[in-house]
């Protein structure tokens, strides 16, 4: 898997950041400092034009505002680069992602909040409605966000059996947007939804493959990084605008939905998780995250 630099460079804004600072502070100073790790990795493959998309926010890649505004940036970049296709996983072992970062939602100003909201909103539609094949390979836990994105993609395969997926909204007290609900309906069909979303229920692999909520399981990474490339290379030959409008036809009810709503949807956001039980809510349950 080879880098491709010229890429890269116009993918992450960090990675010129850190190159151009490093290499002025080197006059001045003997020890440059450490850069910081990109919070998304984007490694593009030389030869099949498919880019590895790894979330690296440790300890357990919660979404946070920097996080998603770094993975849209990644995401126009590809499209912009017409991309062959993405694969999206993490850079834990455990986790691939611990989904939405609650500390953005819990006591914070209005304008964060809704700083916070509008950014998933914008990184959702980016990937939901990409040209370009994508596939999750999730190698980790993928609780609530973690499984929107999973969702988003066309593909998910799942290292198993031990990690587990799904939209655990409710049992936190809160709830999945309508959006959210789209995602795991074009997955799993409506009767299924329900009886997910209103329990809140988490998958293990095995029980998601048999669900259908993921498409393959595998034992390692390695091996869902391959079963993911295979997915993406049958598309080689398929004419790449075809397969986009195809794609953007599909998935016409999700996208209609968040590019007509968008303000509401905000709205709904800030009216429910403003509201003091709800705050209280997400701090009991930040409180047990860390009890653990
Ligand atoms: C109809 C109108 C609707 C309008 C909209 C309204 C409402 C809003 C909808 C909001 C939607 C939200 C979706 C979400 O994504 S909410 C987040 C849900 N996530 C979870 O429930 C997962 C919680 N985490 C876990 O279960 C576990 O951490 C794990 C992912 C299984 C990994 O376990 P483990 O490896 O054992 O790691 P720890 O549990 O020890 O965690 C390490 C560390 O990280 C902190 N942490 C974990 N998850 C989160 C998180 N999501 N956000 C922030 N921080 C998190 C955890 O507290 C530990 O911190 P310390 O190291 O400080 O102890």
């Amino acid at each position: 898997m080879a880098v491709v630099f010229r890429t890269c460079k116009s993918l992450s804004k960090n990675a010129i950041f850190t190159r151009g600072i490093s290499s002025s502070l080197r006059l001045h100073s003997q020890k440059p400092p450490t850069p910081p790790e990109p919070l998304v990795n984007v490694d593009v493959d030389d030869k099949s034009g498919v880019a590895v998309v790894t979330l690296n926010r440790p300890p357990v890649n919660s979404l946070n505002t920097p996080l998603l505004s770094e993975l849209k940036n990644i995401i126009k970049g590809l499209e912009d680069n017409k991309s062959r296709g993405m694969i999206l996983t993490s850079s834990s072992e455990t986790v691939f992602s611990a989904g939405l970062d609650l500390m953005e939602m819990y006591n914070a100003p209005k304008d964060k909040l809704s700083a916070f909201w509008t950014t998933l909103q914008s990184t959702w539609l980016a990937l939901y409605r990409s040209s370009f094949p994508t596939v999750a390979a999730i190698n980790g836990h993928a609780p609530a966000g973690g499984c929107l994105l999973s969702l988003s993609c066309e593909y998910r395969v799942m290292v198993g059996p031990k990690f587990s997926i799904g939209l655990n909204e409710t049992q936190l007290g809160i709830v999945a947007p309508p959006w959210f609900v789209i995602c795991m309906r074009d997955v799993l069909g409506h009767r299924q939804t329900e009886m997910a979303l209103t329990s809140g229920r988490m998958f293990s692999a095995p029980e998601a493959l048999k669900l259908g909520l993921i498409d393959a399981m595998v034992t390692n990474k390695a091996e869902a990084i391959t079963e993911a490339q295979k997915f993406i290379a049958q598309f080689a030959k398929i004419p790449p605008l075809a397969r986009k409008l195809t794609k953007e036809s599909v998935r016409q009810e999700g996208i209609k939905y968040m590019e007509d709503n968008m303000i509401d949807d905000l709205q709904m956001f800030m009216d429910l998780v403003t509201q003091e039980k709800i705050q209280k809510g997400i701090g009991l349950y930040l409180a047990s995250l860390k009890k653990k």
